[in-house]
């Protein structure tokens, strides 16, 4: 992370006069408290795209997702799994296995972040150690066409080293040469397939397609999350031609943590919720409004609520458009009465939760059995706005060291965590970015419904498990939010659409950056906070 002290100033289409905005070296801390719990709330769905990614420019990606409508619950997805397929089953048989192994490289092709290979290991393990032999499947970024530095090549060291075993590496994902390579495929042994998105057919799931990638093999184990959310060939279209069809062990965990410790967790059940926009969250926030005792926001999509009061939110992250969403939100909120907030000044933009939220928000946490938390509290790319997402992650591996289950939902979240150092100590970190997201909108996912049912299977937990029941606290939803102070200055020297942004990963350097409203008003230049 660079130092904020050197770096250089964003620049962004004036919104506000930028005067009263440097004059001030903080804002009033403000929050908004709903007394009594909300009931009756709806599903509805958003799609969003959270990013393993700490590129500001990047995660700007996410924005804009829209809403569709209900969704049925996702509790009844069990589906028979891999831990059911006996020695007998798989002895001799070449396995299908669609992993999520998309996985961060850098500019040479170093892997910078191997949870996902990781992740995939136990499954393939197990096939292995029955004498299966696997097939392995996996897309990385989103190539269009054959693209070389989308391919799974620089993956084999790594997951040669993790499987204990050499991995083969096919050139193609279908084909003659590979279907040589399987036929050639010892027993116990791994065949990691290419890319599967350089064939378009792949996301257009083409039966056609998915034929040939099943011809490959005598059943099918999917294991990729973190692309359950896709109906693509790999992950849906081949159960149409292999039998079984099964769940992997990283699958059912994130399934059973997921849905399982958030439809029936033990309470008091807080859900926290940040992030950038209301458009990428609604889903996920309606859908824990049914189901916690306590309801935490931060980030950035809480100024839209603001916003609906009435309230003025200076040069903060609004989306218009979700006005009256947020509105009949807050109806329901201000029915059973809330505190409002203070107004944020023009020309100032709320980055981070403050001091007060922290402390609020740990001591509402600090009863809790069952926390999940989905997206940043603030810009947490940025250490001056770290401090409260840094907290809120202290917090929760403090309360998993007391047996609280925590799970932390994906994309930027876990980066945080990851970050903090306390990723270990959750009892769930998804390896889901947009999938997660799904499931906790309480969408059905593609990869999972295509599986074959089965009668439910009991997932052996890591950490807490969270199958007891105790009564329904007295435990009041709460919405919570107060601006942290912050430095703003607004330059209209930039251009419309563009604004100079700055690239986390390469410390000092600028770049342009486009749809970057939010960096709009950000100046470190001098800035002390
Ligand atoms: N107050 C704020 N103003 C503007 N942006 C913010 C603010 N607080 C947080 N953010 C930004 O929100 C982004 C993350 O939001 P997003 O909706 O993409 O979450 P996410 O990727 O879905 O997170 P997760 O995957 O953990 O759910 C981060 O880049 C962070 O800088
Ligand atoms: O990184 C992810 O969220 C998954 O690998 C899915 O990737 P996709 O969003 O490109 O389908």
């Amino acid at each position: 992370m660079a130092s904020t002290a050197a770096s250089p100033a964003f620049c962004g289409i004036p919104k506000a006069s930028t005067s009263a905005a440097t004059a001030r070296a903080s804002i009033p801390a403000t929050r908004f408290f709903a007394k009594n719990p909300l009931r009756g709330l709806g599903f509805s769905a958003a799609a969003a795209e959270p990013l393993l990614s700490h590129l500001v420019a990047t995660k700007l990606r996410s924005f804009g997702s829209s809403s569709a409508k209900p969704v049925r619950g996702v509790a009844s997805m069990a589906k028979k799994s891999v831990g059911d397929l006996t020695a007998a089953d798989l002895k001799g048989k070449k396995v299908f296995v669609r992993a999520d192994l998309n996985v961060p490289l850098d500019d040479n092709q170093n892997i910078t972040d191997d949870t996902r290979i990781r992740a995939a290991v136990p499954t393939i393990k197990h096939l292995i150690s029955n004498g299966a032999k696997v097939i392995l499947s996996s897309h990385l970024g989103r190539p269009k066409g054959v693209t070389p530095k989308y391919s799974l090549a620089p993956l084999v060291p790594r997951l040669s080293d993790l499987l204990g075993i050499q991995v083969v590496k096919a050139d193609d994902c279908i084909g003659p040469e590979v279907e040589k390579l399987v036929a050639s495929l010892p027993e116990g042994g791994v065949l990691l397939l290419e890319n599967v998105r350089f064939y378009k057919e792949e996301e257009k799931n083409e039966p056609e397609f998915a034929k040939k990638l099943a011809s490959l093999a005598d059943l099918f184990v999917n294991d990729a999350f973190g692309t359950a959310h896709r109906a693509h060939a790999s992950t849906e279209g081949v159960t149409k031609f292999l039998k079984p069809s099964v769940a992997g062990f990283l699958l059912q965990k994130e399934l059973d943590y997921l849905v399982g410790a958030v439809s029936s967790p033990k309470r008091p059940f807080a859900a926290i919720v940040g992030g950038s926009k209301v458009s990428s969250k609604i889903g996920v926030i309606e859908s824990l409004l049914e189901k916690c005792d306590i309801l935490l926001l931060g980030g950035g999509m809480i100024f839209t609520f603001y916003k609906a009061q009435g309230l003025s939110v200076g040069s903060s992250l609004v989306e218009a458009d979700k006005l009256e969403l947020a509105t009949s939100l807050l109806e329901k909120a201000k029915a059973k009465g809330v505190v409002p907030a203070s107004a944020i000044p023009d020309g100032w933009m709320g980055l981070d939760i403050g001091p007060d939220s922290v402390k609020t928000f740990s001591d509402a946490l600090e009863t809790t059995k069952t926390v999940i938390w989905n997206g940043p509290m603030g810009v947490f790319e940025f250490d001056k706005f770290a401090v409260g997402t840094e907290a809120i992650a202290n917090k929760l591996a403090e309360l998993s060291g007391k047996g609280v289950t925590t799970i932390i939902g994906g994309g930027d979240s876990v980066a945080a965590v990851e970050k903090n150092g306390v990723a270990s100590v959750m009892s769930h970190i998804s390896t889901g970015g947009g999938a997660s997201l799904e499931l906790l909108e309480g969408k059905e996912l593609p990869g999972v419904l295509a599986l074959d049912e089965a009668t439910p299977v009991a997932v052996k937990m890591d950490k807490a498990p969270h199958s007891s029941q105790p009564p329904r606290s007295k435990a009041r939803p709460t919405f919570g939010m107060e601006v942290s102070r912050f430095r703003a200055r607004i330059s209209a020297d930039c251009g419309p659409g563009t604004f100079l942004g700055f690239d986390p990963t390469k410390l000092q350097e600028t770049q342009p950056i486009h749809f970057v409203s939010w960096l709009i008003a950000l100046d470190f230049s001098g800035s002390t906070y």
